[in-house]
């Protein structure tokens, strides 16, 4: 399953590798991050990734050695903004030229990037930006400004205080006309002392939610005062700007502009599975561990495991966690497919591609926050406490829902490819994970089959199923849609139905991707049997989750619905003799999961109780402040006493 989970027997020994590398250092001890004050966890942070950096040159780690390193280090800090967005900007927006001067420096952290997009008042809209770069024709330059308030950069990880340069979007202006929003490549600090170059404000924009996770990051504000910039450090790959000051576009499309957000967004989707196997890891571990009611005769107390209740919660998300592993390796490839046809100037499953990292990203980085803080409930009081490891994994993780696009934000990008796909039926046949919408008639007309239980134990059924429900969302907008004289406003009226609609149709994307899994992938016939069972475990409990659109599509009968229900429960109790043996195989160290719950020797209550006594407040038993503000409290005699 360790195999299965990781990808590939390879895959595995090099996560494996790197997880003991990580986890035998001392130098990247985490358990007292959440004891730090702000400067000293940031200095902290510039430390390890010093370190990291280093070892990653001693020992001539390869890309995915180095990727797993910085996963089981487990700190955001502003390399993830240079490795995985200015770097992917210059190579996805860079001419060959531009490519040729500015990667050797980014790949050998001559130079340190972050991506300079969202601004104060405009994140999600992306062409509502204000930065102005103007070309000056005299000077063969661009002038950059910030003209409001609300134009100043405001997020970009690791621009407050470590970035040299930065991607930096603006609006370009020519003899006073607007050309739409571009990426221009912007020094911000000296190489020689790191102070900011003159014309530009730079600082941290503030404490962010939970102590020692993402305030390792300096998230930064940006200002510019005329700041001037040569020509060709306009990212020209879309378009150019000859030195005459003629603006042209080349057959690129405009949307490659958005194109470092596709490349981020299918790398979110693929680590939401590690967020998420981590939570429910610790869960399952604790929820083995611990003990209430139900002992007879003064036997043991109840394991909470065994409440239905507990694993109506618990193994949905095990088997939510194994569905995204798997969708994030299927977008993966998809990614990897787009990435080489664009290098080849052939744009065609750019749209497709766009709709399934915005649609994936926002339905795993929604159940993977959610997931967490539900693994957060499930583990009772002690899941509240820092030492769980829980808090900090969900302020960590919680803000995926807002960066890289807002979810619904992106939901919505999902529906006009929906929409767009459904008008064009008559003409296009559909293809990819859009072809079932090519097959309309028997998805409208075929109502579902299944009569018992066992019926739902049929990867057919769960698939037509899920079609159906999609297809006949989608159309059902569609047909309302065209009531609409003008669709811009149709869009907004029904734009709560067809955000439902772009979760249906992204739930059949990760049903249909568990399913193709099963069939062809799955070494071992023990392996396969146990995958099968989480994967109908992930299917129903969607069915059941969301029986108010098969109900209301007319697919299934309530009787129907209630036999999914009635197959889930008799599945978790299948799933619970393997519960520890499929959090195991996520491979989760001790150190990566930094939680006393959720130890691999179940040693908890001896070990909560050790970390208990590692708060500074435990220090000494009379701290400061009792002597000055309680004491006195204790020895005053005023009149409220008498009352
Ligand atoms: C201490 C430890 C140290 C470790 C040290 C290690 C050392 C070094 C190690 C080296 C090793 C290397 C590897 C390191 C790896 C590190 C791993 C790190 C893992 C972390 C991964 C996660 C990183 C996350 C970081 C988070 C930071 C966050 C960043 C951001 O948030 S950036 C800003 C993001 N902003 C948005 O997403 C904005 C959202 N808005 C939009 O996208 C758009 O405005 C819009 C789409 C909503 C609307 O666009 P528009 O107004 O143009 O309108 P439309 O008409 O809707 O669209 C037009 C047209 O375009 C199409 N379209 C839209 N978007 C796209 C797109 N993206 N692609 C293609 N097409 C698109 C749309 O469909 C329309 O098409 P059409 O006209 O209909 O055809
Ligand atoms: C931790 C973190 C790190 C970040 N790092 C970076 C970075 O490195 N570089 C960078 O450039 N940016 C970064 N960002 C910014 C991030 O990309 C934006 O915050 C994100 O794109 C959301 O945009 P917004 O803040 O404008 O939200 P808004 O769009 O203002 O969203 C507010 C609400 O309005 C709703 N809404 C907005 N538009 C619509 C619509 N059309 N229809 C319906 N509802 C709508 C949303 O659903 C949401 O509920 C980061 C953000 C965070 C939290």
């Amino acid at each position: 399953m360790k195999v299965a989970w990781a990808g590939s027997r390879e895959a595995f020994q090099v996560s494996d590798r790197m997880a003991k590398l990580v986890a035998n250092d001392p130098v990247f001890e985490k358990f007292s991050k959440p004891m730090l004050g702000r400067k000293e966890l940031f200095k902290n942070t510039l430390r390890k990734a010093a370190y990291a950096w280093k070892l990653i040159n001693d020992l001539r780690l390869t890309e995915e050695e180095a990727k797993w390193l910085r996963h089981y280090i487990d700190e955001p800090n502003y390399t993830d903004l240079h490795w995985e967005m200015f770097v992917p900007a210059i190579e996805g927006q860079g001419t060959k030229e531009q490519k040729k001067k500015w990667l050797p420096l980014a790949q050998t952290m001559q130079i340190i990037g972050t991506y300079a997009q969202t601004e104060l008042g405009h994140g999600s809209n992306v062409q509502g930006l204000e930065t102005t770069a103007t070309f000056d024709r005299q000077t063969d330059e661009f002038v950059m400004h910030s003209p409001t308030l609300t134009s100043s950069k405001w997020w970009p990880g690791g621009m407050a205080k470590v970035a040299t340069h930065a991607i930096v979007y603006a609006r370009l202006i020519i003899d006073g006309l607007f050309h739409g929003v571009h990426g221009f490549i912007v020094q911000l600090r000296s190489l020689e002392d790191h102070s900011p170059l003159p014309g530009l404000t730079l600082g941290d924009i503030g404490m962010k939610f939970g102590h020692g996770t993402y305030n390792t990051m300096d998230n930064g504000v940006l200002r510019f005062d005329h700041v001037r910039i040569p020509r060709n450090q306009m990212l020209m790959r879309v378009s150019q700007v000859t030195k005459e000051g003629k603006y042209a576009q080349s057959d690129v499309p405009r949307q490659l502009l958005y194109g470092t957000m596709v490349s981020v967004r299918q790398t979110i989707v693929a680590d939401a599975s590690k967020a998420l196997s981590r939570a429910v890891c610790i869960a399952t571990r604790y929820s083995v561990v611990r003990r209430q009611f139900g002992s007879r005769n003064g036997g043991p107390e109840t394991q909470v495991i065994d409440y239905k209740t507990q694993q109506s919660r618990l193994f949905p998300l095990l088997a939510s966690a194994y569905a995204f592993r798997f969708v994030g390796e299927w977008l993966k490839s998809l990614y990897i497919d787009v990435k080489q046809r664009l290098e080849a100037n052939d744009f065609s499953t750019l749209p497709e591609t766009h709709a399934c990292t915005a649609g994936l990203k926002a339905l795993t980085t929604a159940a993977t926050a959610d997931g967490i803080e539900e693994c957060r409930k499930l583990c009772g009081g002690h899941g509240y406490l820092i030492s769980s490891g829980l808090p900090e994994l969900f302020a960590f993780y919680v803000p995926a829902c807002s960066y890289e696009g807002e979810n619904v934000v992106m939901m919505l990008q999902v529906a006009r490819f929906l929409v767009k796909t459904v008008s064009n039926l008559g003409y296009k046949q559909p293809v990819g994970t859009a072809a079932y919408l090519g097959r309309v008639t028997p998805l409208l007309q075929n109502n579902c089959a299944v009569q018992t239980a066992e019926d739902w134990l049929n990867p057919d059924a769960i698939l037509e199923a899920f079609e159906a429900r999609a297809a006949r969302m989608v159309i059902g907008c569609g047909e309302r849609l065209a009531m609409f004289e003008n669709p811009e406003e149709g869009f907004a009226e029904l734009s709560i139905d067809l955000v439902e609609a772009s979760l249906a149709h992204c739930q059949l994307i990760t049903v249909s991707v568990f399913i193709q899994k099963l069939n062809h992938e799955i070494p071992g016939n023990g392996v396969k049997r146990s995958l099968e069972v989480l994967c109908y475990v992930y299917a129903l409990f969607l069915l059941h989750k969301h029986q108010g659109d098969f109900l209301a599509t007319g697919y299934l009968t309530p009787k129907q619905a209630s036999l999914a229900n009635e197959q889930l429960r008799t599945l978790y109790s299948k799933v619970r003799p393997n519960a520890i043996a499929f959090v195991d195989s996520f491979n989760h160290m001790d150190h990566y999961l930094c939680s006393v719950l959720g130890r691999y020797d179940g040693n908890v209550y001896p070990k909560l109780y050790e970390a208990a006594w590692k708060d500074p407040l435990n220090d000494s038993d009379i701290v400061d402040g009792i002597q000055q503000y309680v004491q006195p409290i204790l020895k005053q005699k005023l009149h409220y006493a008498k009352l």
